[in-house]
């Protein structure tokens, strides 16, 4: 089956710095591929070319088979809307000032169409319950602003409104790494069963190799902007793999 995301040799420079260094990669239709490394591996700079938010200075990013880099007006809008992403910090993908209903809901109404396929049909109000249902969330949770929930709720509320408008491909970006460590593992699960549920295509990053591990059959490992090895999940804790890879498995084992 042909790749919903292909990525071919990225290249991504700021001064200096090659911040993404010549990466290529592909991710299959339902499936979840892991993207590990330390702080400074190029993560979130590789995340933000795919994004389109960042343009690379060469290589190619096809979302099913259609190149995104330098698509310009309607066509950059259209593709953006066919790739969501759950950041880090639930608290800035919110406006403070609208309710969770308002927020919730503001993708599909940009959309033109208020209900996912995935949901039963009803006024926008039902689909948003049906929405917080999904990502175990009560009613009571769409009249409140964001300063009124917990950052695991928002978190939450993040997830549902990222898979409302049913994206080609979803990018976690850290989803867990501003939550409580008793949270973390709960939303991880959330993220798991939804993903099963719904067959969504998803890049999941993380410098936490067992959440990494736990959300992805197949992942890489970033160093310096270069991939220096991929694995199964089945094949972490094999004896060929990198060295580095072996480290980061050390710094998660203490
Ligand atoms: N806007 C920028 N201007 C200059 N250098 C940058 C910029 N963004 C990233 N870098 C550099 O590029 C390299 C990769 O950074 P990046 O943020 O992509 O790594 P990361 O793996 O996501 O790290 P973290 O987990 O800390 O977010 C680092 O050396 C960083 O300092």
């Amino acid at each position: 089956m042909s790749p919903v995301l292909e990525i071919r040799d990225l290249v991504k420079t700021y001064g200096d710095v090659r911040a993404v260094d010549g990466v290529s990669l592909t991710v299959g239709p339902g499936e979840c591929l892991g993207i590990v490394g330390e702080s400074g591996s190029g993560k979130s700079t590789l995340a933000r070319c795919l994004l389109t938010l960042e343009r690379p200075d060469s290589g190619d990013v096809l979302l099913e088979g259609r190149s995104l880099v330098g698509l310009r007006g309607g066509a950059l809008k259209e593709s953006r809307q066919r790739l969501q992403v759950v950041f880090q910090n639930p608290a800035s993908s919110f406006n403070s000032k609208l309710t969770m209903f308002e927020s919730l809901m503001e993708p599909l109404r940009i959309r033109g169409d208020v209900c996912p396929s995935f949901v039963d049909p009803g006024t926008p109000r039902e689909v948003a319950v049906r929405l917080l249902d999904l990502v175990q969330l009560p009613k009571s949770v769409l009249d409140r602003k964001p300063g009124e929930l917990s950052g695991g709720e928002k978190q939450r509320v993040a997830i549902a409104r990222a898979i409302s408008v049913e994206p080609t491909l979803m990018v976690f970006d850290e989803p867990t790494a501003s939550l409580d460590v008793s949270i973390q593992a709960r939303v991880l699960n959330l993220l798991q069963d939804l993903k099963d549920r719904l067959g969504i295509s998803a890049v999941f990053i993380s410098h936490d190799l067992s959440a990494v591990q736990f959300m992805s059959e197949r992942s890489i490992v970033l160093r310096g902007g270069r991939i220096v090895d991929e694995f199964h999940r089945d094949e972490l804790f094999d004896d060929g793999r990198d060295s580095y890879t072996r480290e980061l498995i050390r710094l998660f084992e203490d």
